[in-house]
């Protein structure tokens, strides 16, 4: 069933011919019905709904408000965000300021005028969007370094180590795979650094025809070539007193090497078909996906130039390393491509996250990113599936769902952590894990580890 994009309302009220009324007074919301506290916590969990009304006088005791009080306490709980307007007979004030009291947004006393209900709906609507956008931002600003969204131990660690290196001048090299987001590290070093008020110029070595790339980085003057019409000055040149990122550094050509290393070295640039020497001061932070050592020994690459690019190397690790990460990055994605897309899609839908955190991402960041952006474009319903998704199964890693599982690799990897970082002693590695030495001998017993 294709659903709308309008907003969920669930009315939980329990007469047939109310219901009827209200779903056709609230035709511009996504009108869900439930009759007794058993279908409204089903549709509650389904929807996860803004705005809320509820009538307390619910089966099995219409007369009396307590299933509906009881009921307002589990809606609370389970969806603490949800406005909840408690609908009472006309002569239970006290009742409807007894809800009020427990969490109850607001009450309205029948007999249910639709124009004066829409109104107050409409309110809570605003407000729970108002919240909701709070909430995202708050969350967003605890999660997001500089556009880097994470919450990983392993990029958490590449972000403490960027916090430390940006002050510094150091060159820095970033090695991950394919859109791992070796761009937007270098862009968050530049941010922080000193520089950050002069430009950060990017060139990919890779995307440039060799016969240019030299011009492109260093410049040229007028006549020097054919076509060169005017002086013009080269990236390197651009980036004066900022940050120069070399993306794809390994697919830069021997002779061009060189070139880039004397700069290096004597920090002056010649533009082709010049003859002066222009000083320039640049931060130099480098890119690849290649393992730069496997192309020095293959004499692709030059062994001094690597030394001089890599003061400070940094492991970007592939987004399936990134414990949690992914689908913390999906959802800020969502948000994203909501607004840019004027969709109002929720959330993902259980089997959308399981796939996500199965799946091997072999295209990295990029790869969810461009996932993410079309299923917010295709997607009929107001949740993501994991068919919206369009995830290969073959790609599926397998993760244990069960928890005795989970916890035993868990444990293993641990112990095993532990053995190494007190060198094979145990009553080290016991401590290490807050354990006792004869818990810990009981525990390597059990996963067969030794020490
Ligand atoms: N941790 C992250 N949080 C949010 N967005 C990210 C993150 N990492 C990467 N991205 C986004 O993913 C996309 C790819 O990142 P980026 O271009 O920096 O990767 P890359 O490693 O430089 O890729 P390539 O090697 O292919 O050039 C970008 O749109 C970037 O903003």
């Amino acid at each position: 069933m294709a659903q709308s994009n309008k907003p969920d309302l669930l009315i939980i009220e329990d007469d047939k011919g109310l219901q009827k009324q209200l779903k056709w007074s609230f035709d511009q919301y996504n009108v869900i019905l439930a009759e007794d506290r058993d279908s409204a916590l089903v549709e509650l969990r389904r929807f996860q709904p803004q705005v809320i009304t509820l009538d307390l006088g619910l089966p099995p005791d219409p007369a009396n408000a307590s299933v509906g009080l009881e009921l307002l306490e589990e809606i609370l709980s389970l969806s603490p965000t949800s406005k909840v307007i408690v609908v009472t007979g006309n002569d239970q004030r006290e009742i409807a300021m007894q809800a009020v009291n427990a969490g109850a947004y607001d009450y309205y006393q029948k007999p249910i005028q639709p124009e004066e209900l829409t109104l107050i709906i409409k309110r809570a609507f605003e407000l729970a969007k108002l919240e909701d956008e709070n909430r995202r931002h708050f969350q967003q600003q605890k999660e997001s370094f500089h556009g880097i969204i994470a919450t990983s131990p392993e990029m958490m660690g590449v972000c403490q180590k960027i916090e430390k290196v940006a002050p510094t001048d150091v060159s820095v090299l970033l090695l991950g795979d394919s859109g791992t987001g070796k761009e937007l590290l270098a862009r968050a070093i530049h941010d922080i650094s000193p520089r950050r008020s002069k430009n950060m110029v990017a060139i990919n070595c890779a995307a440039i025809p060799d016969n240019l790339l030299e011009s492109e980085l260093f410049g040229y003057e007028a006549g020097a070539f054919t076509g060169a019409n005017k002086t013009t000055m080269g990236k390197i040149e651009y980036a004066n007193g900022g940050t120069l990122f070399l993306d794809e550094i390994g697919d830069m050509p021997m002779a061009l090497q060189a070139k880039l290393l004397r700069f290096l070295q004597e920090r002056v640039v010649e533009r082709v078909g010049g003859r002066e020497s222009i000083p320039v001061d640049v931060r130099i932070i480098a890119a690849t996906h290649h393992t730069l050592e496997d192309l020095v020994n293959e004499g692709k690459f030059r062994e001094d130039l690597f030394y001089r690019l890599s003061e400070v190397v940094l492991n970007i690790p592939a987004l399936s390393k990134r414990n949690g990460d992914v689908v913390l990055i999906a959802r800020s994605l969502l948000e994203k491509f909501n607004r840019q897309y004027s969709r109002n899609i929720r959330g993902f839908s259980k089997d959308a996250v399981q796939a996500m955190e199965a799946y091997s991402w072999p295209g990295n960041v990029r790869e969810l990113e461009n996932k993410i952006k079309s299923a917010v474009v295709m997607s009929d319903s107001n949740q993501i599936t994991a068919k919206d998704l369009q995830i290969d199964e073959a790609q599926l890693r397998e993760m244990p769902l069960n928890l005795r599982q989970v916890r035993e690799a868990a444990e293993t990897r641990a112990i095993q952590r532990a053995i190494v970082l007190s060198d094979g002693n145990i009553s080290q590695a016991a401590k290490l894990l807050g354990l006792t030495r004869p818990t810990l001998y009981s525990l390597m017993d059990k996963y067969s580890i030794s020490s």
